[in-house]
């Protein structure tokens, strides 16, 4: 049975067709990489999966029971975790509280759970020295991470990121591949990133899907994919393409 799996999924913004029948289907454990040139629909199908968009038509079933109607609450509950492009920390609470918040989305856990939980968390991804700081002190890429460990504390069976790359240095990058890897191995959860930093795509993802004007135009292993005429394309132009061909 796929861990999630959505199945013609339409999504109109008035006379905008930003996604159109798109079907994604996710494997338990499985790194799946979400590509697609800018306005493609990547974030619209992430905030439909997750609820925070409903979708015009199309079915959504995480572990083969239908979310489609769920709020996005509840579909973190029942395993479906996310990270946003633009980082949403509570500014005020310290790092460790930060996670807490996310760990509280399992019910009844006492507060003193909670705390190892969310330390567990940060231990392993190697920031539990910064547990009792506040966020603002923190540098904008342990804030990224930080957002990873939160929605890692919600045990997510299915996990979307959302461009995690995006304003770390090459350091960072690595150290956030490293990990990623550690955690889809020790947790066995399955793995759907949006990404526009392709050598990260291509030395993480088991297969790619990619998306064009909110239509699905290939998918396949990273080296198909990259081979792929119209992926070149779509990210090109046609002259690129053609020239190559
Ligand atoms: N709330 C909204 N209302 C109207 N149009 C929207 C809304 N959200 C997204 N769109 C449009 O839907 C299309 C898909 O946008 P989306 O943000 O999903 O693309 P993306 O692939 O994530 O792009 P990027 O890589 O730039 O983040 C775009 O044309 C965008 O302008």
């Amino acid at each position: 049975m796929s861990a999630l799996q959505a199945t013609g999924i339409t999504k109109r913004f008035g006379g905008l067709l930003a996604l159109s029948e798109v079907d994604l289907t996710v494997d338990p454990g499985e790194f799946v990489a979400l590509i697609g040139p800018n306005g493609a629909g990547k974030s619209t199908l992430l905030n439909v999966l997750t609820g925070l968009s409903a979708p015009t038509t199309g079915r959504i079933a995480l572990d083969g029971r239908d979310i489609t109607r769920l709020s996005t609450h509840d579909r973190i509950r029942a395993g479906l975790g996310r990270t946003f492009q633009h980082g949403r920390l509570f500014e005020r609470l310290s790092v460790i509280e930060n996670v807490m918040v996310g760990a509280a989305n399992r019910k009844g856990r006492s507060e003193a759970e909670l705390r190892s939980t969310a330390f567990a968390q940060l231990r392993r991804m190697g920031l539990e020295r910064f547990a009792d700081q506040p966020i603002s002190a923190l540098t904008y890429g342990n804030r990224r991470m930080v957002e990873l460990t939160r929605v890692l504390a919600c045990e997510p069976r299915v996990l979307l990121l959302d461009e995690p790359a995006a304003g770390l240095n090459t350091g960072e990058v690595e150290d956030l591949m490293a990990r990623l890897r550690a955690i889809r191995a020790q947790d066995k959860i399955a793995i759907v990133l949006i990404e526009h930093n392709m050598g990260m795509v291509m030395r993480l993802a088991e297969r790619v899907v990619v998306l064009n004007f909110g239509v699905k135009i290939a998918e396949g292993t990273p080296a198909e994919v990259q081979a792929d005429p119209a992926v070149l394309s779509a990210y090109l132009g046609e002259g690129a393409a053609h020239a190559r061909h």
